[in-house]
């Protein structure tokens, strides 16, 4: 048996050789990593990773990292100019823009994904370059840059992992006037002086925080529906909103966008404004003129391409939102033989990296036991979190932490549910970080039970909250039993003693 050292050096000098692995994986993102990561792990199986663009996925280049490097230089002048004695100091001409992108460039790696590769092949995971589809069972076709084809074999299993796309809907001339998507907005490389913002979810509150706090002058936010934020507690929309506006920015709800035109659009790269202005047009409800439209309305899975057909999958997909249907083990369902696997957003059960992650970790984990010969049954072998205990943070300022069901969530779910709430405003270790703090709590608590369900708060320090009540609401902690999980003085976190008392209070 090769050591792992020898291991991984005939895996580098054999890959472009080899033509069979035990374990091929579609998609090189966070969950594809960590699906090929456990399934080898500690032994002598070999995976591939095969790729079409960067080791690293969506996440690293193009969404998490890109955003939350913007966000937090945004943030944290933001608190500084809230706070006596520091407001005062901050220059009057806002961020180092240049400084901002410069750091958020360091963050992704400046699109070179090398250092991930390096890790793969130090897990002994081999890395294709190319575009991956199905062939048929166990069988996988790679097409790389110069258009040549090769055909892989996976002896054990085989993963989709190959995640989403920003979606452009099919308005008209909004393709044709080349719309930023997420890649370019979190890409920024020129700060557009006004922008329309096409979307009031997740990606378009967050990118308009970012917008904002590196100058953009003049920023309206459309969204179709009546919140921003639609799947958190209809609060957390509302705060979001408020300091959005409070900010300058135009917050239109309820509009549907009917056509966009520009003036002679031309493509300058990612992140380069595309041409020139651009108007959306709202029906008869007017239209808004900008120098950049940011398109955040949405992700559509990557299967279009993927040879579903080739495995009997492509009506069960397309029944599915496009999204791959998989079991709690991560098998799809439909293909017979226990030989794949779909984690990450291609499965569509939670679009987040920390659950992708989980997900890799759950079906590379499935993969290795089976391999061993085991049938994978215990409950270290299925995803318990994503229908029950996704946690979700939305990095806007104020920042909206979440897990579990929402109030109307567990109504709908049948949950007998009781609700409490507490300003966070109102807890001293939460006034402590701003003297402009605002913020909200909620919990939903099934009262059959006395168990938690879900937990959202709004507000500066509630990121690190949060964790919290996903370990009660994953450990099955009583409310009673929380009475006794004394929280710090003066913390954030003594929020939990004060919507506990609030609930004995009112019962
Ligand atoms: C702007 C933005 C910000 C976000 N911020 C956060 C955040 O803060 N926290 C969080 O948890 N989530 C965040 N997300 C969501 C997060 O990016 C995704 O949930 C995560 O990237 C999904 O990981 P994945 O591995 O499933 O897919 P991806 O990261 O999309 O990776 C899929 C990989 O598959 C490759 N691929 C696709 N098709 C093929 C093919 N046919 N052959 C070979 N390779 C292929 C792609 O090139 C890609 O590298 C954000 C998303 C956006 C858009
Ligand atoms: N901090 C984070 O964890 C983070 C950050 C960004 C994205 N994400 C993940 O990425 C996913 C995708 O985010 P998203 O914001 O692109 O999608 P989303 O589904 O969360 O929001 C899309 C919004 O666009 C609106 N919309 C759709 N079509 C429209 C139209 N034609 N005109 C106006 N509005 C329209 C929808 O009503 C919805 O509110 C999120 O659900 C989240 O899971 C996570």
């Amino acid at each position: 048996m090769p050591s792992g050292q020898q291991r991984r050096g005939q895996g580098q000098r054999g890959q472009q050789e080899r033509d069979t692995w035990d374990v091929v994986v579609l998609g090189g993102g966070p969950a594809g990593e960590n699906a090929a990561d456990y399934a080898v792990r500690g032994t002598d199986r070999t995976a591939v990773i095969v790729e079409s663009e960067l080791v690293g996925g969506e996440c690293s280049y193009w969404a998490c990292m890109p955003s939350k490097a913007l966000l937090r230089s945004v943030q944290v002048a933001e608190v500084a100019r809230g706070l006596p004695g520091l407001a005062g100091r901050l220059s009057k001409r806002g961020l180092d823009v240049g400084a901002v992108l410069g750091r958020r460039d360091t963050f992704t790696s400046h699109l070179d994904d090398s250092g991930q590769v390096r890790w793969a092949n130090g897990a002994g995971i081999d890395v294709l370059r190319g575009t991956a589809r199905l062939a048929g069972p166990r069988t996988v076709e790679v097409t790389d840059a110069e258009g040549s084809t090769r055909t892989v074999t996976a002896r054990e299993a085989v993963v989709l992992a190959t995640g989403t796309r920003a979606t452009v809907p099919d308005v008209p001339g909004l393709a044709e006037a080349l719309p930023w998507t997420s890649r370019d907005v979190t890409n920024l490389h020129q700060v557009p002086k006004r922008v329309v913002v096409l979307g009031g979810g997740v990606v378009a509150c967050e990118a308009a925080t970012w917008l904002l706090g590196l100058g953009v002058e003049e920023l309206t936010l459309v969204e179709r529906g009546d919140h921003l934020l639609g799947r958190a507690e209809p609060f957390a929309g509302e705060l979001v909103r408020e300091a959005l506006e409070a900010r300058g920015a135009r917050v239109l709800l309820g509009r549907e966008v009917t056509r966009v035109t520009r003036e002679s659009p031309r493509d300058k790269g990612i992140g380069h404004i595309a041409g020139g202005p651009v108007t959306v047009h709202l029906g008869r409800r007017g239209s808004v003129t900008a120098d950049e439209v940011v398109v955040a309305t949405g992700r559509t899975p990557n299967t279009a391409d993927l040879g579903l057909e080739a495995v009997g999958l492509a009506d069960a997909v397309a029944g599915n939102r496009g999204y791959v249907p998989v079991d709690d083990r991560l098998q799809v369902q439909g293909v017979t033989g226990q030989w794949l696997y779909a984690v990450g957003d291609v499965n569509g059960r939670a679009l987040l990296t920390h659950m992708g992650k989980y997900q890799g970790r759950i079906a590379g984990a499935v993969i290795a036991a089976r391999a061993r010969g085991e049938r994978a049954v215990g409950r270290e072998y299925r995803d318990v979190a994503s229908a029950r205990a996704v946690p979700s943070v939305t990095f806007t300022s104020p920042e909206v932490a979440s897990v579990g069901l929402t109030e109307a969530a567990a109504r709908d779910a049948g949950v007998d549910v009781e609700t409490v709430e507490y300003d966070l405003a109102a807890v001293a270790g939460a006034s402590l970080l701003r003297d402009d703090y605002t913020g909200r709590a909620k919990l939903v608590v099934d009262r059959a039970t006395d168990l938690l369900v879900g937990a959202t708060f709004v507000g500066e320090g509630s990121a690190e909250l949060l964790h919290s009540a996903t370990v009660a609401i994953v450990g099955k902690v009583t409310l009673a039993d929380l009475w006794h999980a004394v929280p710090s003085y003066p913390t954030v976190s003594e929020v939990w003693l004060r919507l506990l008392e609030t609930r004995r209070t009112a019962s």
